[in-house]
């Protein structure tokens, strides 16, 4: 590979980065940052690699998911519970309509850094820096909150090392158990005009686990069914940051960037000849691009002979955002083109940040049936172009926040400032969250017919 090193991104220019007052304190930062573990291991990120290669060939989905930004003070064991289990209950739906494997990747532990359309926030005429993330600086509207501070980047590696424990501890330590995973949190079905289809698949789940016990498949026999594997991802967006964390694995003399399994670039930070694109096609963990309505099959092919030059299966997952309105008009030459091409993609859909909208009292919001308009056809567009839609990528939480619109209990406008507790966007929450998972089944079992 030319010329690559873990800071060539560093003669590149550069977009949505912070503007430190002392850069001799960013470098101790940075030094320090150096010598500290890597919270992944290479071989774990070579294991999601081969999973997502195997999704590429329609073998598998994949579910990405959590917050859009995670935040330091709202840092407790029943959220990262409450988020791994939401997620767990949505892959055993999708499994089980998908007949398939789920890969199951967080926005957990280092989801920490934001991209901002303005640079500027104004209220009540007071200008001040936007919010870029707890790794950057704080929400709260101060002069001294929003000031950045390189420090946060150490706050931001110990959070998302006490994130990934905890998290690790309840995929191998019994809470991901399938017999408990499938009967939390039904409280959505009871709003629900669905709600006999869903009791249906709830029952059918359970007997098929029935059925493996009599077998003699059971919790204790088999660790599938009493353990779960779950990746981590986040927008490697602060490259001095990523830079600290990549690691020359001792296995394959490779760099590998270890802040997460999975790390993606930004829809505004995706410029060919720019840093983000230069750092990312060096690492070797599997990567995410997300491809807004504007983009060109052009713009995606250059893409993809930067970051995936051998075409490797697994390497690519392209995040489509481009919004209900758009997504019919903007993917299927896209999709084409890619494969025309015979390149391997996952292909995923953010239905999530193409369809945001102010609300009349001023709050970002998201409405449930856009984000599932935005699916459907997805899946639809991949349907007509004979390629397999391979995940969903979801901003949403454990809790039962009100920040996006709609569902099975209807949350208005009005309701949103009961519990909106974001740092950022809107998320689905548990209740919305798992009615899309319903929702997504189908078109999901339709895509797979026939396959293997
Ligand atoms: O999460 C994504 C972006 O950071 C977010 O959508 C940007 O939001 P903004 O348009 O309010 O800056
Ligand atoms: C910033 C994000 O998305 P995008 O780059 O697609 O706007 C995000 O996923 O939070
Ligand atoms: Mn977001």
């Amino acid at each position: 590979m030319t010329n690559w090193s873990a800071r060539s991104w560093r003669d590149k220019p550069i977009q949505q980065q912070p503007q430190y007052a002392s850069l001799n304190e960013l470098q101790m930062v940075e030094q320090q940052l150096k010598k500290f573990p890597p919270l992944v291991f290479a071989e774990e990120i070579r294991a999601l690699r081969s999973q997502l290669g195997r999704v590429s060939q329609g073998h598998g989905f994949l579910l990405q998911g959590g917050d859009c930004a995670e935040s330091f003070s709202d840092f407790t064991a029943p959220k990262i519970r409450d988020t791994f289990k939401v997620i767990l209950q949505m892959a055993v739906v999708m499994t089980f309509a998908g007949s398939c494997p789920v890969t199951k990747v967080a926005r957990m532990a280092g989801q920490y850094a934001k991209p901002r359309s303005s640079d500027f926030e104004s209220i009540d005429g007071m200008s001040l820096p936007s919010y870029r993330g707890d790794i950057i600086n704080g929400a709260d509207f101060t002069e001294q909150a929003r000031q950045p501070d390189p420090n946060r980047m150490i706050n931001a590696y110990h959070h998302s090392a006490a994130t990934l424990n905890l998290l690790r501890a309840f995929a191998q330590g019994g809470l991901a158990d399938l017999h408990k995973v499938h009967k939390w949190n039904m409280s959505f079905v009871e709003a629900n005009p669905l709600k006999e289809k869903y009791m249906q698949v709830a029952e059918q789940i359970q007997s098929a686990l029935k059925f493996m016990e009599v077998l003699g498949i059971n919790a204790q026999s088999n660790a599938t069914i009493h353990e779960t594997q779950l990746f981590t991802s986040h927008e490697a967006l602060l490259l001095s940051y990523e830079e600290a964390l990549t690691r020359t694995d001792t296995l394959t003399g490779l760099p590998y960037d270890c802040s997460a399994h999975m790390v993606w670039i930004g829809e505004r930070t995706r410029q060919i000849d720019h840093a983000h694109v230069e750092f990312m096609r060096g690492i070797h963990n599997p990567l995410g691009v997300k491809i807004g309505p504007t983009t060109k099959p052009d713009d995606v092919i250059q893409l993809l002979d930067v970051l995936n030059p051998q075409n490797e299966p697994g390497r690519m997952t392209l995040i489509t955002r481009m919004g209900a309105d758009n997504l019919g008009d903007a993917l299927p030459s896209i999709v084409r083109r890619v494969k025309a091409e015979g390149r391997h993609v996952v292909w995923s859909s953010d239905p999530m940040h193409g369809n945001t909208v102010k609300a009349e009292n001023g709050l970002k919001t998201r409405n449930f049936d856009a984000i599932h308009r935005e699916l459907r056809q997805f899946f639809a567009v991949h349907q007509a172009e004979g390629t397999y839609p391979g995940g969903v990528h979801l901003e949403m939480t454990g809790e039962d926040v009100t920040e996006c619109t709609g569902g099975a209990y209807q949350i208005s406008e009005h309701d949103l400032t009961q519990r909106y507790r974001t740092q950022c966007d809107p998320r689905l929450n548990a209740d919305q969250v798992l009615e899309l998972a319903f929702l997504v089944a189908d078109s999901l079992k339709e895509a797979r017919q026939g396959r293997g």
